[in-house]
């Protein structure tokens, strides 16, 4: 069997991205306040729709994600077709890869494509850390579930007075590892300290980040690829990303507290994504379907794959178990790539990676193969700056790297860009993209 992938439906077309758009990721608690992740999906899709002219009957299925669940409406992605201008009968499903999500639903509606099920589809993805299902205790809601089954009223006092203080207050979601318990930012102190990534490394590729995000916003590119979004009750919108730092001094960098080793850690605030809220969408369609509706393609799909790793160290590492796979299947070399973008959950993770992307150690130990993946060259790596800039709604970034990378490797002339993620849970997603 040939390792190389056929991204393809059977007629040989190939799997084309039409058009990719975002809302601008806002951090927790300010221009999304308030605003679902439901919400702000269907404000982007229905834009995308309205952008792309398309009749929103031809879409056949939507498949759509989010990592933080909102319990009301566990379909998210059927919501958005009822709850915008699209076709009752677009067909609906939602998925979840945790910060890899609109990686998978991306591929899902490929799969869908490459089978012949469909010709057009839109995947994405979209998260709020601003309107949370805050729950209650374990103890609080076993106490909920007797309290329906309790007779009298002795019963039913018997049931509250099991209850202390503590038991009745809200319990926000954790961004934390199921298993392990551990949170993403323990687990990027972990990951600095078993690769050695140096706090000055991990605040320098902060800085350059926000320097190359705030360049880029300064540029005007980013206008094709990011809505305005008007925020219900539309008394006041909001137009840019607005966690990048626009001439942000190193030095400040280097003045805050660790945050989740706050005695012997490097991890801190700035060198780490911000929680955010924001949406993003894709609109696929088979490359003959594409054509015969006037459509210029940004991109198509070369290859993609999915790796899992333990969970208990180095758990945000899989760009470096899922990139090689990827690299295969598309017959490629890493030192071929025109563009490589690696999600940012935080610099210690990038860093990280990027050392065993070096390392033929790793890719012995770790990969089987006798050859390094390769040396990150800087001036292809992240150029329009990563997630600790832009921002991080987790199930949105997939979709932003896709689009990202398309339009600039069109403004470049062309060419194969990688784009990769870690994920909780130990997943790594890695895609190719070319443009023409
Ligand atoms: C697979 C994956 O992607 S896993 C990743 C999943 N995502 C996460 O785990 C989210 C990780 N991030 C977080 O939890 C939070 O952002 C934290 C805990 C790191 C920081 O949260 P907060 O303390 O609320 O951040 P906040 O924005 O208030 O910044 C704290 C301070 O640092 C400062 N700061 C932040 N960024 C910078 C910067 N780039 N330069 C200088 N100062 C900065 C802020 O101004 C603020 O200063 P102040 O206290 O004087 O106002």
């Amino acid at each position: 069997m040939s390792d190389r992938q056929q991204v393809t439906n059977a007629r040989g077309e190939r799997i084309a991205i039409v058009a990719g758009l975002r809302t601008p990721f806002a951090k927790q608690a300010t221009a999304f306040h308030g605003v679902s992740a439901l919400d702000m999906g269907k404000m982007v899709v229905n834009e995308l729709l309205s952008r792309s002219e398309l009749d929103p009957k031809l879409v056949e299925q939507l498949v759509y994600g989010q990592v933080v669940q909102m319990p009301a409406a566990p379909n998210i992605a059927r919501e958005i077709v009822l709850g915008t201008g699209m076709d009752v009968s677009t067909d609906a499903y939602s998925v979840t890869r945790a910060c890899a999500t609109s990686f998978q639903s991306t591929v899902n509606i490929a799969e869908s494509i490459m089978t012949g099920n469909i010709e057009v589809g839109i995947a994405g993805g979209a998260d709020s850390s601003s309107v949370l299902p805050i729950g209650v205790s374990k103890k609080l809601a076993h106490a909920l579930v007797d309290l329906t089954k309790a007779r009298t009223f002795g019963q039913k006092l018997a049931i509250f007075r099991r209850l202390g203080l503590k038991d009745l207050l809200p319990v926000p979601p954790a961004v934390a590892e199921y298993s392990t318990g551990l949170s993403m930012g323990q687990t990027a102190e972990q990951m600095a300290k078993s690769h050695g990534i140096s706090r000055a490394d991990q605040d320098a590729l902060a800085h350059r980040s926000h320097s190359l995000a705030a360049e880029t916003w300064a540029s005007g590119v980013l206008r094709d690829e990011v809505m305005v979004a008007h925020v219900p009750p539309y008394k006041s919108f909001i137009e840019q990303d607005n966690n990048i730092r626009a001439n942000s001094e190193l030095e400040s960098y280097a003045k805050l507290r660790p945050v989740f080793d706050r005695k012997h850690g490097t991890v801190t605030a700035a060198n780490s994504t911000p929680l955010t809220d924001g949406a993003s969408a894709i609109l696929l369609m088979s490359e003959g379907k594409a054509k015969a509706l006037g459509y210029t393609p940004i991109g198509y799909i070369k290859s993609y794959a999915f790796a899992a790793i333990d969970v208990w160290e180095d758990m945000l590492m899989g760009p470096s178990y899922a990139t090689p796979l990827a690299l295969k299947r598309a017959g490629m070399q890493l030192e071929d790539l025109t563009l490589i973008e690696m999600h940012e959950a935080f610099a210690a993770q990038a860093l990280a990676n990027m050392k065993m992307f070096a390392s033929k150690k790793f890719a012995e130990e770790k990969l089987g193969q006798s050859r390094a993946i390769g040396d990150i060259d800087m001036t292809r790596f992240n150029v329009l700056g990563g997630s600790i800039a832009y921002g991080h709604p987790f199930a949105a970034t997939g979709a932003r790297l896709i689009t990202q990378m398309c339009n600039e490797l069109k403004r470049r002339g062309g060419g194969t860009g990688l784009t990769t993620a870690c994920a909780a849970g130990g997943l790594g997603a890695a895609m190719i993209l070319e443009v023409e």
